[in-house]
C-alpha cells in the first residue's frame, strides 16, 4: 500500500507542478491525484513508479457514450478525470458540441467518428472503442490529427462464438418459430426439417478470434468445420481451410460470417453466393450488417434455397433501445425480413455479456489512461505502437516528451537538437504510414526549461502534436 506520507508527497509535487506551470496550457494532459489509487491489476503505474504530472490543463475530460461498462467509468474516475457518461449514442449536433472539449471519447459500435465530427475535436488525445470493430471511426483521419485509437481485440470473442453456436442449434431445430408460436398459444410439435447438428458441416468465413473460437465449440458438438480466410491460418482441431469461398459455400450446411467491415467484405454474400450454397442450408451473420446483402437473403429464403438465418447486425441500427425502432424507415426491407419463417433476429448483442462488457471496460479504459498518463500507445489500431518503461520516483527532473509528427526525413535530427542540452535517457520512435511517434525521457530539466522545449518542438515543421509529461 502507498503510505499517507507518500500520498502527501505526491500531492505536494502535483500542487507544485500546477503552481510552477504558469505557461503553455496545452503542454500536458497528465492526470491528477488519483494516480496513487491504482489497482493492483493496473501494472503500468505501480507504487515504485513516478506519477507524471500535468502542466496546467486541469482535469482531463472524458466523454463515455453508449453505456460502456461501469468498470471503465470507475477506472477513469479513479484517475481523477472528469467523466461524462451517457447511456446512448448522441446525435451529430450534440456530439460535435461535446467533442470540442474532451481529451478522450469512449464509444461502442454506433457512434460514427467521421472526419466531419473529428474536425471539431480540438483537444482530443485518444479514442477508445469499447468493442472489437473499429469501422465506425475514421482511423486514418484520427492518426492524421494525432489521435490514437484503442479497441478491445478479443474480450467479447467468446460471447459472440457462444451466441452463434446457440443459433446453429436453434436454426436446425426451428426453435425461434416454435417459441413465438407458443408465446401466442399455438402448440406445434413437429420434427419435419428439424435436424441434429452432429455430423453437419459448418463453414466459417473469417477464421480470426471469433471464427477460431467457434470452430472449437462446433467440433465439440460433432460438427465438421471448414473455413475460408484471405490469409493462411493454422486450423484448430480437425478444421480445414479451403482455398475459395465457393468451395466453402458448396460444402457447408451452415455458413457464418466473422469478417471485419471493409470494402472487400461489403455484400460478401449476395445472389451468386446464396445460389452456390447447398439447398436447405442456413446463414448466420454476427459480424457487420454490410457483409450480407439482406434483400438477396430474403429472396433466397422465400424460394426455399436457404432454410433459415440468424442476424445480429444490420446496415442501419437504431441509436438507442426502444419500441418501434426496427422498422422500414431504418432499412427498407425490415417488414419483409420479420415476416419470414425460421429467421432469428437479435439487436447486435453478440458481444453483450456481463463478462465481455466488464473485461472490455477494464481493457480499453486501461489503454486510455496509459496513453494519457504515460504516452504508451501499445495496442493502438491506427498509430505506431511505442512504449517506454515508467519513470521512478528518483527521476524528479526527468521530462517525458511525446512528439507525434509527419513521417518525413530529418525530424529526429531536429528534435534531438532541441533536446540536446539535456541527457536523453531513453528514446523510442516508430512510424506507421505517414505518421510517426517519438517518446523520449530527458533528464536534468528545470521547470523553467519546459516551456522553452515545448515552444521549440511546437515550431518544428513536422509536428502534429506534442505533450510533455513530468
Ligand atoms: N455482433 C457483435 O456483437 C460483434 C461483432 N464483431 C464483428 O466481428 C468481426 C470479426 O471479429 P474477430 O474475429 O475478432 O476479428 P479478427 O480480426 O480476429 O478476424 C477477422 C478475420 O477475417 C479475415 N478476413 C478479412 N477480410 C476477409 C475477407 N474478405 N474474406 C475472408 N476473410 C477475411 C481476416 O483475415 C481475419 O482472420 C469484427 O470485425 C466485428 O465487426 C465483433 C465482436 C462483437
Ligand atoms: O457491443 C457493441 O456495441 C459492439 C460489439 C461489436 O460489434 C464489436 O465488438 O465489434
Amino acid at each position: 500500500m502507498t503510505s499517507p506520507q507518500q500520498i502527501n508527497k505526491l500531492n505536494n509535487n502535483f500542487q507544485d507542478a500546477l503552481n510552477l506551470s504558469g505557461s503553455a496550457g496545452a503542454v500536458s494532459t497528465s492526470p491528477v491525484q488519483s494516480f496513487m489509487n491504482t489497482l493492483p491489476h493496473r501494472q503500468s503505474i505501480s507504487k515504485q513508479t513516478k506519477a507524471l504530472k500535468p502542466f496546467s490543463t486541469g482535469d482531463i475530460k472524458i466523454l463515455l457514450l453508449e453505456n460502456v461498462n461501469q468498470t471503465a467509468v470507475e477506472i477513469l474516475t479513479e484517475q481523477g478525470y472528469q467523466v461524462e457518461f451517457h447511456k446512448t449514442s448522441l446525435d451529430d449536433e450534440t456530439l460535435i458540441s461535446k467533442i470540442k472539449d474532451v481529451h478522450a471519447i469512449g464509444i461502442r459500435s454506433k457512434t460514427k467518428l467521421t472526419e466531419k465530427i473529428l474536425k471539431h475535436a480540438k483537444n482530443l488525445v485518444t479514442i477508445g472503442c469499447f468493442c472489437i470493430g473499429t469501422n465506425q471511426v475514421d482511423l486514418e483521419y484520427a492518426a492524421k490529427i494525432g489521435v490514437a485509437v484503442f479497441n478491445s481485440p478479443f474480450s467479447n470473442s467468446r460471447s459472440v462464438a457462444e451466441l452463434v453456436m446457440a443459433e446453429i442449434v436453434a436454426l436446425a431445430r426451428q426453435i425461434g418459430d416454435r417459441s413465438i408460436e407458443l408465446h401466442t398459444g399455438t402448440w406445434n410439435k413437429v420434427s419435419n426439417k428439424c435436424w441434429e447438428v452432429r455430423g453437419k458441416t459448418l463453414g466459417i468465413i473469417g477464421y480470426g478470434h471469433i471464427g477460431a473460437q467457434l470452430s472449437v465449440l462446433a467440433e465439440a458438438f460433432g460438427m465438421r468445420v471448414l473455413y475460408y480466410d484471405i490469409v493462411t491460418i493454422m486450423a484448430l482441431g480437425s478444421a480445414r481451410q479451403v482455398s475459395t469461398l465457393d468451395e466453402l459455400l458448396s460444402k457447408s450446411d451452415f455458413v457464418t460470417c466473422h469478417v471485419p467491415e471493409t470494402p472487400e467484405t461489403k455484400n460478401l454474400l449476395s445472389f451468386p453466393q446464396f445460389a452456390a450454397m447447398k439447398d436447405g442450408s442456413y446463414v448466420i451473420n454476427a459480424s457487420r450488417g454490410t457483409v450480407i446483402d439482406i434483400p438477396a437473403l430474403i429472396q433466397a429464403i422465400k424460394v426455399g434455397k436457404i432454410a433459415g438465418a440468424a442476424l445480429d447486425v444490420y446496415p442501419h441500427e437504431p441509436p438507442k433501445n426502444g419500441a418501434g425502432l426496427f422498422v422500414d424507415n431504418l432499412n427498407p426491407w425490415i417488414s419483409d425480413l420479420v415476416s419470414l419463417p425460421n429467421v432469428i433476429l437479435t439487436p447486435h448483442i453478440g458481444g453483450s455479456t456481463e463478462e465481455a462488457q466488464s473485461a472490455i471496460g477494464v481493457e480499453v479504459a486501461t489503454a486510455l489512461f496509459r496513453y494519457i498518463n504515460e504516452g504508451n500507445s501499445v495496442g493502438s489500431v491506427n498509430f505506431p505502437e511505442v512504449s517506454l518503461r515508467s519513470l521512478g520516483y528518483d527521476q524528479e527532473k526527468t521530462v517525458r516528451v511525446l512528439y507525434i509528427h509527419h513521417n518525413v526525413p530529418g525530424v529526429l535530427k531536429t528534435v534531438n537538437n532541441i533536446l540536446s542540452d539535456h541527457n536523453i535517457e531513453k528514446q523510442y520512435s516508430d512510424s506507421q504510414g505517414e505518421i510517426a511517434y517519438l517518446m523520449a525521457d530527458i533528464s536534468n530539466v528545470n521547470q523553467s526549461d519546459i516551456k522553452d522545449i515545448y515552444d521549440q518542438l511546437n515550431a518544428t515543421e513536422a509536428k502534429i502534436s506534442i505533450r510533455l509529461l513530468y
